[in-house]
């Protein structure tokens, strides 16, 4: 037993010793693993103790893009809304060490009334966001700050309000909703068939703007809804233009070097861009010299900015006249059409307001006096400008759905917000569109509501604040097609509806795309059902 005893205590001591090294070697890792989850537990209670001040847990070298990746995942919008009214406005975000999105974040009025207008001067768009959109945009009137900027600003705005580029705007939206448009929604109604209306109304407004910047129709909006190789490759360019916001600056500069991935993509379509501006331009020229009866006539941009001198009184090259054009379709070939598509689907689930709209239309036409055949009605300018409640309610859908849903700046030198928050020299400032048409503290309790009535005194439109309703930017840089979109909007608006109830397919899923316009994600869906006279009567005779 003894034996066994001491025999066992060698082994016994042995074991010891084994354990108390083994011990003594875990000792070490067992501390630093206490010690690691101690530091992660301070790490996460201290960033999420940072939500408090700035908005959002902010981590250590990620910042607060955690909480971004999360926002991206679920609606992108309404995460911006949620942090911002949290934040009574303003939040700073700080992006992870290595990337360049640290940016302040703002839906204040008073901030956006000062860097567009009060200290303009300060807040250009600046370089990061002129580079990334260089290669399609080059130095047109979207992308560029000071002289060149102001001097496109200048004539064009001479030109978008001389009557001559007014009635051809408007014929030629005429002539594409009457030829074009409006066949096309019959021939669904024949076939009975569902029609992506996003995109019929992309077409529309593609070959609108082409129209007016070139004085060429392209015809994507033709039976049969053909691609277009100028449309596609302008698709192309812009979506692979968007991936440079959010890939690193460097790493894109890598990409388009050695011609990979969305650069090559990029270099591509925008060579079928150029493709067809050298075409057109070269043609135009040769009718300029001709000097034809015709081309005396012709008010799009293209011939009015070739018949103009630079500063050194020379003609403009043909890269600028190319830039030019190719700036007045980016800015308005989706705008008007994606906020048309937002509006359609804010009526299908707000039928008071439809039947409000067609009674206003119904009395305008009333008032002609004369038995116009409701099917070859044509409104005409005065009667598109006398309806204040299609005006309104296409103000309140951009009001909850703007077409370009955020915009930035970069401001020059170091500046204070009206809000107090300090800016530092070479900041980025983006002004959350989308988010300041839901702030209680801008529109009241019922800023989520579809309420067209916001928008009138005694039955008649009244504008707001551009700082308040910035869906059309403010101060120097206002859009400058704000009068021709909502002409182009109300006529297709109205046109549509006095013909067609518009319904929305059943379960269709709509949300907003991330892009730089806010598309609907899946398009919109819609069967459309024909007015029938007698209904047109009952509106002609409703009292609202
Ligand atoms: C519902 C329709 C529209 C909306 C919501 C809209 C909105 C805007 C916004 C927010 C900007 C400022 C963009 C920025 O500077 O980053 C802008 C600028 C501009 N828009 Fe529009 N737009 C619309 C339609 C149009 C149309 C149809 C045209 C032309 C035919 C047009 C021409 C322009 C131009 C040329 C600028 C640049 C102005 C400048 O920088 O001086 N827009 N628009």
């Amino acid at each position: 037993m003894a034996t066994m005893f001491n025999s066992s205590l060698p082994l016994s001591s042995t074991n010891t010793t084994t354990a108390t090294a083994t011990g003594r070697l875990f000792l070490p890792h067992l501390q630093m693993l206490e010690l690691l989850v101690a530091l992660l537990v301070f790490l996460v209670i201290h960033s999420l103790r940072q939500r408090k001040r700035h908005g959002l847990p902010m981590w250590p070298f990620l910042g607060m893009l955690p909480s971004l990746v999360l926002g991206l995942r679920v609606d992108m919008y309404e995460w911006i809304s949620q942090v911002l009214c949290r934040q009574n406005g303003t939040f700073t975000f700080k992006g992870p060490w290595f990337t360049n999105l640290n940016c302040i974040v703002t839906a204040d009025p008073r901030n956006l009334e000062h860097l567009l207008k009060t200290r303009f001067q300060a807040y250009p768009k600046g370089p990061y966001f002129r580079h990334a959109l260089r290669d399609l945009l080059g130095n047109g009137i979207f992308n560029a700050d000071d002289e060149i900027w102001q001097r496109q600003r200048k004539t064009a705005s001479i030109e978008f309000h001389s009557s001559k580029f007014r009635n051809m705007t408007t014929e030629s939206l005429l002539e594409l909703v009457h030829r074009r448009l409006l066949p096309v929604l019959e021939d669904s109604v024949e076939r009975s068939t569902a029609i992506d209306l996003q995109d019929i109304l992309l077409r529309l407004t593609f070959d609108n703007v082409c129209m007016i910047a070139f004085g060429v129709d392209p015809g994507c909006l033709s039976p049969g809804l053909p691609e277009i190789p100028f449309a596609q490759a302008f698709e192309a360019a812009t979506e692979a233009t968007i991936l440079r916001f959010v890939t690193p600056t460097l790493i894109w500069k890598v990409m388009r070097h050695l011609n990979l991935g969305s650069e090559k993509k990029l270099k591509e379509s925008i060579k079928g861009v150029d493709n067809f501006a050298d075409e057109v331009i070269r043609t135009r020229k040769k009718e300029v010299s001709l000097q034809t009866e015709e081309n005396k006539l012709k008010s799009d941009l293209l011939t009015i900015f070739m018949g103009l001198k630079d500063e050194q009184g020379l003609p403009f090259s043909d890269k600028f006249l190319r830039d030019i054009c190719v700036n007045f379709i980016l800015a308005g070939r989706d705008t008007s059409s994606v906020a048309l598509s937002w509006f359609f689907w804010l009526l299908d689930r707000n039928p008071t307001v439809e039947e409000r709209i067609l009674g206003e239309i119904c009395r305008i036409v009333k008032d002609r006096g004369d038995d116009s055949e409701s099917e070859n009605l044509i409104f005409r300018p005065e009667e598109v400008k006398k309806m204040d409640y299609l005006h309104a309610a296409l103000s309140e859908s951009l009001r909850l759905y703007p077409s370009v849903p955020v915009d930035h700046k970069e401001v020059v030198e170091d500046d204070v917000f009206p809000d107090g928050t300090i800016l530092k020299k070479g900041t980025k400032v983006v002004y959350a569109i989308y988010a300041m048409g839901r702030m209680e503290a801008i529109w009241g309790k019922d800023c989520r509501e579809f309420r067209p009535e916001r928008w009138l005194r005694d039955g008649r439109f009244m504008s707001e604040s551009a700082y308040k309703f910035t869906a059309f930017n403010g101060g120097p840089r206002l859009c400058l097609g704000k009068d021709f979109a909502y002409y182009q909007m109300k006529f297709a608006a109205a046109s549509i509806l006095y013909r067609y109830k518009v319904m929305v397919v059943e379960n269709h899923p709509v949300k907003p795309k991330l892009a730089l316009t806010m598309y609907m994600q899946n398009g919109l869906k819609v069967k459309l059902c024909k007015r029938s006279e007698s209904e047109l009567k009952m509106y002609h005779n409703m009292k609202y």
